[in-house]
């Protein structure tokens, strides 16, 4: 690995993921505990007991809010959100921007502070979002492919909408599949076009990224969801990129060869997710804009945030099963 951070080790991890090929290969995460309902862990379900760091902004972040507000989970586990501003000393809980919440859990300052307590010889990467443990006072798990898993299967008996099953048994090589290249060319995809530091490395990238949506858009002109007339963390994955795509990525990333709004069907799609109760209020487009633009400077050196585009997600999604 290149590192092009000159600071500590605490360096933002989109500056400190390009290979010595210019392409950007993002940190693997610290903290794979589980919670498990079978009493086989240290962490087992209780309502009030785990609480999630999130931005916001991040898509990663935003999956395990709408997974949370889809199971029925909002009395069960409490969330704070971080300031969207990302700066090289990594996410504040600065609460001065509105949506912000401060650290209301162990009133920090920073999401260092969280890493610290749980290991204080931390020193991987800073991220959110994080699962805590306010009784161990541990950070169970900073993997958001396995928070919203967790939060899908392990919480049946607190969670108001436990009928809902986004990874259901008889699906699961299928999602699988469609997470495997989804999460490789749309939703790392897209942060490979925009962290690119050669031409070559970009071009390869927003080549895979447009195939992977050509490809979405035929699998959704044939089914209301990815794996047909059920909804699936696989939407949700998909989701929280597609949402971002218009009003970010298509110009701080440089993912310019369309627009959602070009997909007929991916853009159905997006407005029938959004549109899925619960889940407009989990999306927080002011912060979204204001961390991507304004964080990477060296992408975007005056950190000016365009005022467009024109969004429209309540439009009628004309989405059936
Ligand atoms: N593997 C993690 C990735 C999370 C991640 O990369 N989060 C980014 C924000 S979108 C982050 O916190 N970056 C902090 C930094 O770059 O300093 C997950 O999916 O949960």
């Amino acid at each position: 690995m290149k590192h092009t951070s000159t600071t500590e080790n605490y360096g933002n991890t989109w500056e400190t993921e390009v290979s010595d090929s210019g392409e950007f290969v993002r940190h693997k995460t610290g903290f794979r505990s589980q919670i498990r309902s079978d009493g086989s862990t240290d962490f087992p379900p209780a309502s009030g007991r785990y609480h999630l760091y999130v931005s916001y902004a991040c898509p990663w972040a935003h999956r395990t809010l709408i997974a949370r507000k889809l199971k029925g989970l909002e009395e069960v586990i409490s969330y704070d959100v971080v300031h969207p501003f990302l700066p090289r000393s990594g996410w504040s809980f600065d609460d001065s921007v509105q949506g912000t919440t401060g650290d209301r859990m162990n009133q920090f300052e920073n999401l260092k502070q969280v890493y610290l307590t749980a290991d204080p010889q931390f020193e991987g990467a800073i991220t959110v979002p994080v699962l805590w443990d306010k009784k161990a006072k541990k950070i169970v798990n900073n993997e958001s492919a396995e928070i919203i898993r967790l939060m899908n299967s392990e919480f049946q008996e607190y969670a108001t909408n436990p009928e809902l099953d986004l990874y259901p048994e008889h699906k699961r090589s299928e999602i699988d599949g469609l997470n495997e290249w989804i999460y490789r060319h749309i939703n790392n995809g897209v942060y490979r076009c925009g962290f690119a530091t050669t031409q070559h490395a970009y071009s390869r990238a927003f080549e895979k990224l447009f195939a992977a949506l050509d490809r979405v858009e035929t699998i959704l002109s044939g089914s209301r969801y990815l794996t047909g007339t059920d909804l699936t963390e696989a939407d949700i994955r998909l989701f929280t990129t597609l949402v971002r795509f218009d009003a970010v990525y298509v110009t701080h990333f440089k993912c310019n060869r369309n627009r959602v709004v070009d997909f007929p069907n991916i853009l159905g799609f997006t407005r029938d997710l959004y549109q899925t109760p619960g889940v407009a209020e989990t999306v927080n487009i002011a912060h979204i804009k204001s961390h991507y633009y304004e964080s990477h400077l060296h992408i975007n050196p005056f950190g000016i945030v365009p005022d467009g585009p024109k969004l429209d997600f309540e439009a009628p999604h004309g989405r059936t099963d």
